[in-house]
């Protein structure tokens, strides 16, 4: 137990509403993008169908648009008899079908006027398409209707076919597609700024001093936020130095990003930059969560500004339990992940009085733990598909328990 209660202590949840909130503000822009760049983008506004799906009658079947009252049943017979006429090609428009006519159609043709049925070719005699004059003998009876898709029987003309705030998928787009929309107007992504900091940390490829460390959180957070569809406008690793990091914060405020994000400087030490800095424009807290116990968030430059602990696991799981799910509830992206119900394949012992999210390999039926809880176990992270969240308690969780997990691939 701490002697010095330094930070106030909150919830999980707590802190991901607390987040949230903060992310609240972003105001999305709009911007206008063709269909092929639209996957996984936030509509903007509603799209109004410009017409109707299907556009107009058209045949499901391969086979011969008749009038169905043509093919009642004459006594003793079990076909009708009917003139085949001029075929119907997909993409020509057709002539009106005359009583006692059957016209070839294709799939996706449309039926001619006064056409009420389709017959299946293979249906049909004598088999195939004959030329125009020959008898066609179709089975009595033929029920008004089938297989014709019918205008609007999907979607009518000026019916909301899409919604703002709706997420594109591939039928999305798709549907934007058949209703003649080549762009469409979605929200522009937030824009962030990120910061790594601590003067023993190095950016890859640059020169590592005995005490120093290679920089895993610019990537690991570039990473989570364009996979949660955000833009990274910059990435700085600042040395723990108040003022230059100060002065680095304002000069980058000029570039108008929606959010600022940072790992390390949050903690009790005697160089925490971040908290320096940003402690009064915000609130450090301690979250009943490991890893990712201390957290902070703050609004600068009148940006809200999330600010994640350095170690590499601690900054990797706090992304994805308070920075990716507030991105979805504020922003409308990216998708949530999936939370599942595994079994553990070994015992485990769970933290008294905080939720602890270890990093795990899943099967679809049972979790294993990947390394040990300590939040500075990359290489047994990277190994992981999963976050396993184990809830707050004193006795161990023998094998076979079932437990909740974030799919993370
Ligand atoms: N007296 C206390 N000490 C610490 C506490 C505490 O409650 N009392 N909390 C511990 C926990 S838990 C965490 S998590 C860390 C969080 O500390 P900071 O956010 O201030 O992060 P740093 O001290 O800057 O770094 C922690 C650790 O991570 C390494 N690191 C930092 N940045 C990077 C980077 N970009 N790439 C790779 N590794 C990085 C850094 O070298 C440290 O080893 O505080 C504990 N201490
Ligand atoms: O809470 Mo810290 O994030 O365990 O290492």
């Amino acid at each position: 137990m701490s002697r010095h209660a330094q930070h106030p202590v909150r919830s999980v949840d707590e802190h991901r509403r607390a987040v949230t909130e903060a992310l609240r503000g972003i105001r999305p822009r709009g911007e206008t993008v063709p269909l092929r760049e639209a996957l996984g983008r936030v509509l903007a506004e509603d799209l109004v169908a410009p017409l109707s799906l299907q556009p107009f009658d058209n045949s499901q079947m391969d086979g011969f648009a008749v009038r169905a009252a043509d093919t009642r049943r004459a006594p003793g017979e079990e076909d009708a008899r009917l003139v085949v006429v001029a075929p119907v090609p997909a993409g020509h428009v057709p002539g009106p079908l005359a009583t006692g006519e059957a016209a070839p159609v294709m799939t996706g043709a449309p039926l001619p006027p006064g056409a009420d049925a389709v017959v299946p070719v293979e249906e049909t005699l004598p088999g195939g398409f004959p030329t125009p004059g020959s008898v066609l003998r179709v089975p009595a009876d033929q029920p008004a209707g089938r297989f014709v898709r019918r205008a609007g029987e999907d979607l009518a003309e000026g019916a909301t076919a899409l919604s703002a705030g709706q997420r594109l998928t591939p039928a999305r787009i798709g549907l934007a597609a058949a209703l003649g929309c080549a762009a469409l107007r979605v929200r522009a992504r937030p824009r962030a700024v990120v910061y790594t900091t601590g003067d023993e940390v190095v950016a890859p490829g640059a020169a590592r001093g005995p005490a120093q460390i290679f920089d895993a959180n610019a990537a690991i957070l570039g990473a989570q936020l364009t996979e949660a569809g955000v833009e990274v406008l910059a990435a700085h690793l600042v040395p723990d130095d108040p003022e230059a990091f100060a002065a680095r914060l304002a000069a980058d405020a000029a570039q108008g990003p929606d959010l600022f994000v940072s790992s390390g400087g949050v903690s009790e030490g005697a160089y925490e930059v971040v908290r320096q800095v940003l402690g009064p424009h915000g609130e450090f807290v301690h979250v009943a969560m490991q890893p990712g116990g201390p957290q902070g968030l703050a609004h600068r430059h009148g940006v809200p500004f999330v600010c994640l602990p350095g170690n590499p696991v601690s900054t990797l799981v706090s992304f994805e339990m308070f920075l990716r799910p507030a991105l979805t509830e504020t922003v409308g992206a990216p998708v949530p992940r999936p939370l599942r119900t595994a079994r553990l394949a070994e015992a485990v012992r769970p933290l008294p009085g905080r939720t602890q999210v270890r990093r795990g390999v899943w099967d679809g039926a049972e979790v294993r733990m990947a390394g040990g809880p300590g939040s500075h176990l990359l290489a047994a992270a990277a190994r992981a598909n999963a976050l396993v969240l184990l809830p707050p308690g004193d006795a161990e969780l023998p094998a076979g328990a079932p437990v909740e997990l974030l799919a993370l691939d």
